[in-house]
């Protein structure tokens, strides 16, 4: 399949000095690709070279097959969803408004522009009343929400995150993630991503890509790079604890029975996963949540369900 992102011997010069080094790399549709590294190994810089907020000095960007620096930015831009850390919501706009900003852009007749904000909210999992408020009067969570809805509003088939949950508390990260991980499911779309949190990237990305000092150290799926034989990526993804991060990388509704829970019992939704449900097992000293979304209960799991869950490798 062709790739809907691929950075060829790409470069990029701050002055003299090197943001990125000889990056190639893909990402073919539908993946959920993660850069991961520490502090200035050039992942926003990355990011920013597919919506050309950033040129690259040497090798070609093509999104969607085409060479980018040969087609109009604004076009590329408004056909790319892009969500930042700082949210960026326009605070004289309304919500709605907001999350029109895009669509209206792009023309869209205000019918369908007026049924997609509905739409999106609800795909957020926002109450339809938030349409008419101003971003000051939300929570931070539901800002961050919005930044995703408007983000997502035109319908592109890629979007760029960068850091998009960085504002967030350790809890509110969590639910956004399940969110994504959700949404990425639901609509399949193309999506890169840029973290610093190690954990972050393990939990969400269908690819990781490891950078440093400007260059890929390595890609693949998380579950492959936990095992990494580079001793950089193996410590920043696995760390001292590669059975904990394992538990982050399977679903509760890979290890769930379909049996009840007992009454009372705390509820962990589907899509969260295992290192979720033993925290939430730690916090309430539960030893059995109840599985459900929405209202609906679809099961339970069980602290020996969970560990069944997460094959362990043999010790060597
Ligand atoms: N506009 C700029 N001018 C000069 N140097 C820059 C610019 N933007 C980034 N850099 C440098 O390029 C390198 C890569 O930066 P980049 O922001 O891409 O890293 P990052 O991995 O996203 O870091 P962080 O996690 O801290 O955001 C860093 O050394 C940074 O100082």
């Amino acid at each position: 399949m062709a790739a809907v992102i691929a950075f060829e011997d790409v470069s990029v010069a701050y002055g003299g000095r090197d943001g990125l080094r000889d990056v190639t790399l893909e990402v073919a549709a539908g993946e959920l690709c993660v850069l991961v590294g520490p502090s200035g190994a050039g992942k926003s810089t990355l990011l920013r070279l597919v919506n050309r907020l950033v040129a690259p000095s040497a090798g070609v960007v093509r999104v969607r097959g085409e060479d980018i620096a040969r087609n109009d930015p604004i076009r590329l831009r408004r056909s790319i969803g892009y969500a930042i850390q700082s949210v960026g919501l326009f605070p004289h706009r309304t919500v709605g408004e907001n999350i029109a900003t895009v669509p209206r852009l792009l023309g869209w007749p205000e019918p369908r522009i007026a049924a997609r904000i509905p739409e999106l909210l609800a795909l957020l999992r926002l109450d339809a009343d938030l349409a008419a408020r101003y971003p000051h009067t939300l929570s931070g969570g539901q800002a961050q929400r919005v930044g995703l809805a408007r983000a997502l509003a035109a319908d592109p088939d890629l979007l760029l995150m960068d850091e998009p949950f960085g504002a967030a508390d350790p809890i509110l990260r969590r639910a956004l993630r399940a969110e994504l991980r959700r949404i990425h499911a639901v609509t399949g779309k193309t999506i890169l991503l840029v973290t610093h949190d190690a954990e972050e990237a393990l939990e969400l990305a269908t690819r990781v890509v490891v950078l440093r000092d400007g260059r890929v150290l390595a890609a693949g799926a998380p579950l492959e790079l936990i095992r990494a034989a580079d001793p950089f990526v193996r410590d920043l993804l696995g760390g001292d604890a590669p059975a904990l991060r394992r538990l982050g990388l399977v679903t509760v509704a890979a290890a769930m029975a379909a049996t009840a829970a007992p009454a009372g019992a705390p509820v962990i939704a589907p899509g969260a996963s295992l290192s979720d449900a033993l925290s939430l097992m730690l916090e309430t000293r539960a030893e059995v949540l109840a599985v459900g979304e929405d209202g609906r209960t679809l099961g339970s799991l069980g602290l020996p369900g969970l560990l069944r869950a997460v094959p362990m490798p043999a010790p060597a």
